[in-house]
């Protein structure tokens, strides 16, 4: 398969490498240095792109790979509210767009599980609150991640007490907390790859349900495997249509 890479930083070096030992070919690279290369025909020459850039330029490649027709699978995260009009755009124009606000396969996993969980402890909202944390490096740009996004919004649609996820950067005192909040403190720290944390408290326990990624590799692996996937379909997809963890 030949990728296209729009985004060559972190994950994207990352993707190239798993990619290549997966026998597919980069037929292009993509970076802030050379963005003005984006263009339709350049894109043309590949059977899938990955984007994996900035919440301030992934709009922008969006648009190009949508007129290029090119399949597209989206790893950036920090856009979501212009999900809407993306996914309108993808559709009108009979174009392919996967995005994924996280690609591993353990992260996947622990989305069901969250909603599951979500689902039960809504019985039991009048003795639980439910709060969140995530971690992430120190030059992670969006706050709170997409991948927490993900989680706040699956438990707000099961767990009828919360309305409305609300972010605290752990610098800042949680003020104003209403009830209905479902607070994502957001921690920056060295070098984490990324850790996310549901808890639900009571007067007499506490519950908490934890991923901690050990590096990107299974981000990248998880693009790559979704590049596969979405080659030859049409559509706009989010990567939950991709894994299927019914038994
Ligand atoms: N969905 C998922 O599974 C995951 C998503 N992510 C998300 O992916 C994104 C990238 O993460 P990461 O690789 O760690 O970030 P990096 O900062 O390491 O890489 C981003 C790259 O994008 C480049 N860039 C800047 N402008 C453009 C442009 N116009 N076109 C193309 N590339 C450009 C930057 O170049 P320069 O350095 O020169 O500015 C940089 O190399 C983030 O939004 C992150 O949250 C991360 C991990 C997993
Ligand atoms: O910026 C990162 O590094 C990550 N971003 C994604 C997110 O915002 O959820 C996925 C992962 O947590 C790493």
């Amino acid at each position: 398969m030949k990728i296209a890479l729009i985004g060559y930083g972190k994950m994207g070096k990352m993707i190239e490498s798993i990619a290549l030992d997966r026998n597919h070919e980069i037929v292009l690279v993509i970076d802030q240095a050379n963005a003005q290369d984006l263009t339709i025909e350049n894109l043309q020459k590949a059977d899938v792109a990955i984007e994996f850039s900035t919440p301030q330029t992934v709009l922008q490649n969006l648009e190009t790979a949508i007129k290029a027709k090119v399949p597209l699978i989206v790893g950036t995260t920090g856009w979501y509210g212009h999900l809407q009009e993306v996914k309108d755009n993808c559709i009108s124009t009979g174009s392919t767009v996967m995005y994924g606000s996280n690609f591993s396969v353990g992260v996947n996993i622990f989305f069901q599980i969250n909603q599951q969980v979500a689902k039960m402890m809504n019985k039991f909202s009048d003795q639980y609150d439910v709060g969140m944390e995530e971690i992430h490096h120190i030059h992670k740009l969006d706050s709170p991640s997409g991948t927490a996004i993900t989680i706040a919004e699956d438990i707000i649609h099961e767990f009828d007490h919360k309305n409305e996820w609300v972010d605290v950067k752990s610098d800042d005192p949680v003020t104003n907390h209403k009830p209905e909040h479902l607070i994502i403190e957001s921690y920056r720290e060295g070098e984490v790859p990324g850790t996310h944390a549901v808890i639900y408290d009571s007067d007499v326990d506490r519950i908490e349900l934890k991923h901690i990624a050990h590096g990107r590799q299974g981000f990248a692996l998880g693009a790559v495997i979704a590049a596969e996937w979405l080659k030859d379909k049409s559509g706009f997809y989010s990567v939950k249509e991709m894994y299927d963890f019914k038994a």
